[in-house]
Protein backbone atom coordinates (compact mmCIF):
# COMPACT_ATOMS: atom_id res chain seq x y z
CA UNK A 1 0.00 0.00 0.00
CA UNK A 2 1.40 3.63 -0.92
CA UNK A 3 2.14 5.85 2.01
CA UNK A 4 -0.03 7.92 4.03
CA UNK A 5 1.69 11.81 3.72
CA UNK A 6 0.45 14.38 6.29
CA UNK A 7 -2.22 11.94 6.68
CA UNK A 8 -3.34 11.38 3.19
CA UNK A 9 -3.25 8.05 1.51
CA UNK A 10 -1.66 8.40 -1.86
CA UNK A 11 -3.03 6.01 -4.81
CA UNK A 12 0.67 5.29 -6.03
CA UNK A 13 4.12 6.33 -5.41
CA UNK A 14 5.07 8.10 -8.15
CA UNK A 15 5.01 12.17 -8.54
CA UNK A 16 5.60 14.20 -10.90
CA UNK A 17 6.60 17.48 -11.56
CA UNK A 18 4.50 19.70 -14.46
CA UNK A 19 7.05 21.30 -16.09
CA UNK A 20 8.95 21.30 -19.54
CA UNK A 21 6.53 19.14 -21.36
CA UNK A 22 5.43 19.37 -25.05
CA UNK A 23 2.09 20.43 -24.47
CA UNK A 24 -0.34 20.70 -22.05
CA UNK A 25 -2.55 17.34 -23.63
CA UNK A 26 0.62 15.38 -23.28
CA UNK A 27 1.24 16.11 -19.88
CA UNK A 28 -2.43 15.13 -19.00
CA UNK A 29 -2.06 12.12 -20.80
CA UNK A 30 0.81 11.06 -18.75
CA UNK A 31 -0.08 11.78 -15.43
CA UNK A 32 -3.02 9.77 -15.86
CA UNK A 33 -1.67 6.97 -17.72
CA UNK A 34 0.99 6.38 -14.98
CA UNK A 35 -1.78 6.79 -12.32
CA UNK A 36 0.72 9.40 -10.91
CA UNK A 37 -0.63 10.30 -6.90
CA UNK A 38 0.75 13.65 -6.99
CA UNK A 39 1.94 16.99 -9.08
CA UNK A 40 3.58 19.63 -8.49
CA UNK A 41 3.06 23.01 -9.62
CA UNK A 42 4.73 26.18 -9.38
CA UNK A 43 3.10 29.44 -8.22
CA UNK A 44 5.16 31.40 -10.71
CA UNK A 45 4.61 29.58 -13.50
CA UNK A 46 -0.09 29.61 -12.54
CA UNK A 47 0.02 33.29 -11.83
CA UNK A 48 2.09 33.90 -15.25
CA UNK A 49 -0.32 32.19 -16.78
CA UNK A 50 -3.50 34.45 -16.09
CA UNK A 51 -3.81 32.63 -11.82
CA UNK A 52 -6.56 30.85 -10.73
CA UNK A 53 -8.80 30.90 -13.53
CA UNK A 54 -5.98 30.44 -15.87
CA UNK A 55 -5.87 27.45 -18.51
CA UNK A 56 -3.12 25.39 -16.78
CA UNK A 57 -4.99 25.61 -13.79
CA UNK A 58 -8.36 24.17 -15.21
CA UNK A 59 -6.17 21.60 -16.96
CA UNK A 60 -4.56 20.87 -13.24
CA UNK A 61 -8.80 20.27 -11.76
CA UNK A 62 -9.37 17.95 -14.50
CA UNK A 63 -6.19 15.55 -12.96
CA UNK A 64 -8.00 14.66 -10.37
CA UNK A 65 -4.74 14.00 -8.03
CA UNK A 66 -2.92 15.62 -5.20
CA UNK A 67 -1.85 19.07 -6.40
CA UNK A 68 1.81 19.81 -4.36
CA UNK A 69 2.78 23.40 -4.76
CA UNK A 70 6.02 24.17 -4.46
CA UNK A 71 8.47 27.09 -4.30
CA UNK A 72 10.80 26.65 -6.75
CA UNK A 73 13.14 29.76 -7.59
CA UNK A 74 13.24 30.75 -4.34
CA UNK A 75 16.58 31.96 -2.80
CA UNK A 76 15.79 33.10 0.70
CA UNK A 77 13.89 32.47 3.38
CA UNK A 78 11.53 35.78 2.87
CA UNK A 79 10.65 34.54 -0.77
CA UNK A 80 10.06 31.17 0.10
CA UNK A 81 7.54 31.79 3.33
CA UNK A 82 5.91 34.30 1.10
CA UNK A 83 5.84 32.47 -1.86
CA UNK A 84 4.20 29.49 0.29
CA UNK A 85 1.70 31.81 1.69
CA UNK A 86 0.50 32.52 -1.87
CA UNK A 87 0.20 29.27 -3.08
CA UNK A 88 -1.85 28.10 0.22
CA UNK A 89 -4.16 31.21 -0.70
CA UNK A 90 -4.31 30.12 -4.88
CA UNK A 91 -4.39 26.82 -4.61
CA UNK A 92 -6.36 26.08 -1.58
CA UNK A 93 -4.07 23.69 0.05
CA UNK A 94 -1.59 23.33 3.48
CA UNK A 95 0.75 21.21 1.26
CA UNK A 96 3.96 22.57 0.08
CA UNK A 97 7.45 22.08 -1.09
CA UNK A 98 9.46 23.54 0.02
CA UNK A 99 12.50 24.14 -2.09
CA UNK A 100 15.35 27.34 -0.98
CA UNK A 101 18.17 26.79 -3.50
CA UNK A 102 21.97 27.62 -2.55
CA UNK A 103 23.80 27.30 -5.25
CA UNK A 104 23.44 28.46 -8.81
CA UNK A 105 25.39 25.90 -10.95
CA UNK A 106 23.79 23.02 -8.92
CA UNK A 107 21.06 24.03 -7.68
CA UNK A 108 21.91 22.37 -4.22
CA UNK A 109 18.87 23.28 -1.45
CA UNK A 110 20.14 26.07 1.36
CA UNK A 111 19.75 24.23 3.92
CA UNK A 112 19.83 26.19 6.87
CA UNK A 113 17.36 28.91 5.50
CA UNK A 114 15.50 25.55 4.64
CA UNK A 115 14.86 24.59 7.95
CA UNK A 116 14.74 27.89 9.23
CA UNK A 117 11.92 28.17 6.48
CA UNK A 118 10.47 24.89 7.45
CA UNK A 119 9.98 26.04 11.14
CA UNK A 120 8.19 28.89 10.48
CA UNK A 121 5.47 27.48 7.98
CA UNK A 122 5.10 24.06 10.10
CA UNK A 123 4.37 27.01 12.92
CA UNK A 124 1.65 28.61 10.32
CA UNK A 125 0.21 25.14 10.12
CA UNK A 126 1.42 24.40 6.87
CA UNK A 127 2.40 20.38 5.95
CA UNK A 128 5.95 20.76 4.40
CA UNK A 129 7.32 18.77 2.19
CA UNK A 130 11.22 20.03 2.39
CA UNK A 131 13.59 19.46 -0.97
CA UNK A 132 17.21 18.54 1.30
CA UNK A 133 19.88 17.31 0.61
CA UNK A 134 20.88 13.55 1.61
CA UNK A 135 22.72 15.23 4.88
CA UNK A 136 21.23 13.43 7.96
CA UNK A 137 22.10 16.12 10.58
CA UNK A 138 20.11 18.43 8.34
CA UNK A 139 17.29 15.80 7.86
CA UNK A 140 17.01 15.65 11.72
CA UNK A 141 16.68 19.42 12.19
CA UNK A 142 14.07 19.57 9.33
CA UNK A 143 11.83 16.82 11.59
CA UNK A 144 12.92 18.91 14.48
CA UNK A 145 11.16 22.23 12.50
CA UNK A 146 8.12 20.14 12.11
CA UNK A 147 8.67 18.33 9.19
CA UNK A 148 6.97 14.89 8.51
CA UNK A 149 8.10 14.03 5.32
CA UNK A 150 11.80 14.47 4.01
CA UNK A 151 12.54 14.84 -0.04
CA UNK A 152 16.14 14.47 -0.43
CA UNK A 153 17.73 14.79 -3.39
CA UNK A 154 19.64 11.59 -5.32
CA UNK A 155 21.39 14.33 -7.76
CA UNK A 156 21.03 17.61 -8.92
CA UNK A 157 17.87 18.69 -10.50
CA UNK A 158 17.59 17.86 -14.16
CA UNK A 159 21.20 16.30 -14.42
CA UNK A 160 19.45 12.53 -14.98
CA UNK A 161 22.64 10.84 -13.39
CA UNK A 162 20.48 9.09 -10.40
CA UNK A 163 21.88 7.96 -6.82
CA UNK A 164 24.83 9.59 -6.79
CA UNK A 165 25.68 8.56 -2.98
CA UNK A 166 23.14 5.59 -2.18
CA UNK A 167 25.24 5.10 0.79
CA UNK A 168 23.77 8.66 2.30
CA UNK A 169 20.43 7.54 0.93
CA UNK A 170 20.20 4.33 2.96
CA UNK A 171 21.49 5.99 5.63
CA UNK A 172 18.61 8.07 5.76
CA UNK A 173 16.13 5.46 5.47
CA UNK A 174 17.98 3.13 8.09
CA UNK A 175 17.81 6.53 10.53
CA UNK A 176 14.59 7.63 9.90
CA UNK A 177 12.49 4.16 9.77
CA UNK A 178 8.85 5.86 10.23
CA UNK A 179 9.35 9.19 8.24
CA UNK A 180 8.04 9.03 4.86
CA UNK A 181 11.20 9.73 2.61
CA UNK A 182 10.67 10.70 -1.28
CA UNK A 183 13.99 10.53 -3.68
CA UNK A 184 13.17 14.08 -4.89
CA UNK A 185 15.31 15.18 -8.31
CA UNK A 186 18.25 14.14 -10.32
CA UNK A 187 16.43 10.62 -11.84
CA UNK A 188 16.97 9.90 -15.48
CA UNK A 189 16.03 6.33 -15.83
CA UNK A 190 13.30 3.64 -15.00
CA UNK A 191 16.19 1.86 -13.20
CA UNK A 192 17.12 4.73 -11.03
CA UNK A 193 14.10 4.72 -9.55
CA UNK A 194 13.78 1.02 -8.81
CA UNK A 195 17.39 1.43 -7.28
CA UNK A 196 16.06 4.31 -4.82
CA UNK A 197 12.98 1.46 -4.22
CA UNK A 198 14.81 -1.03 -3.68
CA UNK A 199 16.41 0.92 -0.86
CA UNK A 200 12.94 1.52 1.08
CA UNK A 201 12.28 4.52 0.33
CA UNK A 202 8.49 5.82 -0.32
CA UNK A 203 7.75 7.19 -3.40
CA UNK A 204 9.92 9.20 -5.99
CA UNK A 205 9.30 12.54 -7.15
CA UNK A 206 10.57 13.26 -10.70
CA UNK A 207 10.04 15.53 -13.75
CA UNK A 208 12.68 16.22 -16.69
CA UNK A 209 13.02 12.64 -17.27
CA UNK A 210 9.61 12.20 -18.31
CA UNK A 211 8.62 15.50 -19.77
CA UNK A 212 11.66 15.85 -21.80
CA UNK A 213 11.86 11.95 -22.96
CA UNK A 214 10.98 11.36 -26.83
CA UNK A 215 7.49 9.87 -25.03
CA UNK A 216 6.54 11.54 -22.23
CA UNK A 217 3.30 9.45 -22.00
CA UNK A 218 5.49 6.18 -22.33
CA UNK A 219 8.46 6.98 -20.10
CA UNK A 220 5.76 8.08 -16.77
CA UNK A 221 4.10 4.53 -17.40
CA UNK A 222 7.81 3.06 -17.56
CA UNK A 223 8.58 4.67 -14.35
CA UNK A 224 5.69 3.85 -12.89
CA UNK A 225 6.16 0.14 -13.70
CA UNK A 226 9.76 0.55 -12.49
CA UNK A 227 8.39 2.12 -9.37
CA UNK A 228 6.77 -0.66 -7.81
CA UNK A 229 9.20 -3.30 -9.24
CA UNK A 230 11.63 -1.83 -6.77
CA UNK A 231 8.84 -1.07 -4.23
CA UNK A 232 8.14 -4.93 -4.11
CA UNK A 233 11.49 -6.25 -4.39
CA UNK A 234 12.54 -4.45 -1.38
CA UNK A 235 9.28 -6.25 0.42
CA UNK A 236 10.41 -9.52 -1.26
CA UNK A 237 13.58 -9.33 1.16
CA UNK A 238 17.30 -8.67 -1.31
CA UNK A 239 19.73 -10.84 -1.24
CA UNK A 240 22.89 -8.82 -0.27
CA UNK A 241 26.12 -8.51 -2.33
CA UNK A 242 28.54 -10.72 -1.47
CA UNK A 243 32.42 -11.03 -2.42
CA UNK A 244 32.83 -14.41 -3.10
CA UNK A 245 31.13 -16.88 -5.43
CA UNK A 246 28.59 -19.21 -3.77
CA UNK A 247 27.36 -22.14 -5.34
CA UNK A 248 23.65 -21.84 -7.04
CA UNK A 249 23.49 -25.81 -7.62
CA UNK A 250 24.13 -28.29 -4.83
CA UNK A 251 27.77 -29.90 -5.32
CA UNK A 252 27.31 -32.56 -3.07
CA UNK A 253 26.17 -36.14 -4.08
CA UNK A 254 26.38 -38.00 -7.32
CA UNK A 255 25.07 -36.98 -10.58
CA UNK A 256 22.57 -39.36 -11.82
CA UNK A 257 22.36 -40.38 -15.73
CA UNK A 258 19.84 -42.78 -16.98
C1 LIG B 1 9.35 18.93 -10.26
C2 LIG B 1 10.00 19.38 -9.04
O1 LIG B 1 9.30 19.79 -8.19
C3 LIG B 1 11.47 19.38 -8.85
O2 LIG B 1 11.79 18.82 -7.66
C4 LIG B 1 12.37 18.86 -9.90
O3 LIG B 1 12.09 19.43 -11.13
C5 LIG B 1 12.49 17.37 -10.01
O4 LIG B 1 13.75 17.05 -10.47
P1 LIG B 1 14.01 16.39 -11.90
O5 LIG B 1 13.51 17.37 -12.90
O6 LIG B 1 15.50 16.18 -11.92
O7 LIG B 1 13.26 15.10 -11.93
Amino acid sequence: MAPALYGTALRSRLLLGTAQYPSPAVLAEAVRASGAAAVTVSLRRETAQGGARGAFWELLQGLDVALLPNTAGCHTVKEAVTTARLARELFGTDWIKLEVIGHHDTLQPEVFALVEAARILSDEGFRVFPYTTDDLVVAERLLEAGCKVLMPWCAPIGSARGPMNSDALRALRAHFPETPLIVDAGLGRPSHAAAVMELGFDAVLLNTAVAKAGDPVAMACAFARAVEAGCAAHAAGLLEPRDMAVPSTPTIGRAVFS
